[in-house]
């Protein structure tokens, strides 16, 4: 059968997430489809993190289904979640390399943990990921402490994909860096979905990126998601829950400049 109806990758129903008596998640309903930039933003403590924890199998809801790649997390095998974590890339905000390896190491890591491959092999694949996210080759032989905050994001991502991930999540990946740097992670996520088909889901702050990158985006306040939609959709709603990541000169500046962007783009020659 046919149907025009986008496949779902992710999947979150009725979530429900209790710290104690806290509840932060009380009823969370959203789904991603395949090969689309899904962004969740929300204030601090809006429980954004902890979604992504439970979307890749690091803390189980006390209620609600969540389907990653097609795969129920609920009472999910050891096995089967060790098979879905193979499935999936995660780049966390602090990139999580091991200081004692070096750059080439610690992207092979994966490939020596889940694959029976050589030595050899595992460098090339490890140096063609490198390429990927435009680091030279020379920084395949330097330690993580060499790097500086954009360099060390990129070979994080680079660790993230050498499995060949259907889904990629990104926390908070341009946290911490200069807008120079900041910006070359967004045309590096552009490129990869292009390339590589991914679906991504990540959290940020980060408006720029939004406006840029994210196909949709799911806001988060009260335990719910309130909306989701295109970044210009949501500007033009006037729920409160909205209004203040459309208001303010940052804001208005960040939607500024993926207007001038589209602009740009659309006027170029093809
Ligand atoms: N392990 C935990 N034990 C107790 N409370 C927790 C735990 N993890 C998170 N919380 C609480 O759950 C709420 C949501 O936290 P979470 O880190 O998911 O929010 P967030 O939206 O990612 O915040 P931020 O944008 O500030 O990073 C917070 O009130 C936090 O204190």
């Amino acid at each position: 059968m046919t149907t025009d109806t986008p496949e779902t990758v992710l999947e979150m129903q009725q979530v429900v997430t209790r710290f104690g008596q806290h509840v932060v998640h009380k009823d969370i309903n959203l789904a991603v489809r395949r090969a689309e930039v899904f962004a969740v933003i929300g204030g601090s403590g809006t429980g954004k993190s902890t979604l992504l924890r439970e979307m890749i199998l690091l803390q189980t809801p006390n209620a609600g289904h969540i389907r990653v790649l097609g795969v129920d997390l609920a009472n999910i095998s050891d096995a089967a979640a060790l098979a879905l974590r193979q499935r999936f890339g995660v780049l966390f905000q602090q990139g999580g390399l091991f200081g004692s390896l070096t750059v080439l190491e610690n992207i092979g890591l994966p490939l020596r943990e889940h694959r029976q491959l050589g030595n050899r092999e595992v460098d090339a694949l490890a140096a063609e990921k490198l390429a990927a996210v435009g680091l030279a080759a020379s920084v395949a032989r330097q330690y993580p402490s060499e790097l500086s905050g954009g360099m060390l994001k990129r070979a994080a991502l680079a660790r993230a994909l050498v499995l060949e991930p259907e889904l990629l999540f990104l926390d908070e990946p341009t946290a911490g860096l200069d807008p120079q740097s900041a910006a070359g992670i967004d045309e590096l996520v552009l490129r990869l979905c292009d390339t590589l088909g991914l679906t991504v889901v990540m959290i940020t702050h980060d408006l720029d990126l939004l406006w840029q990158v994210a196909d949709r985006v799911a806001v988060l306040a009260d335990g719910r998601v309130q909306a989701i939609g295109s970044m210009a959709e949501l500007a033009a709603m006037s729920d409160p829950a909205i209004r203040p990541f459309f208001d303010g000169p940052r804001a208005r500046a960040a939607a500024a400049q993926a207007c001038f962007t589209r602009q740009e783009t659309s006027s170029k020659p093809k």
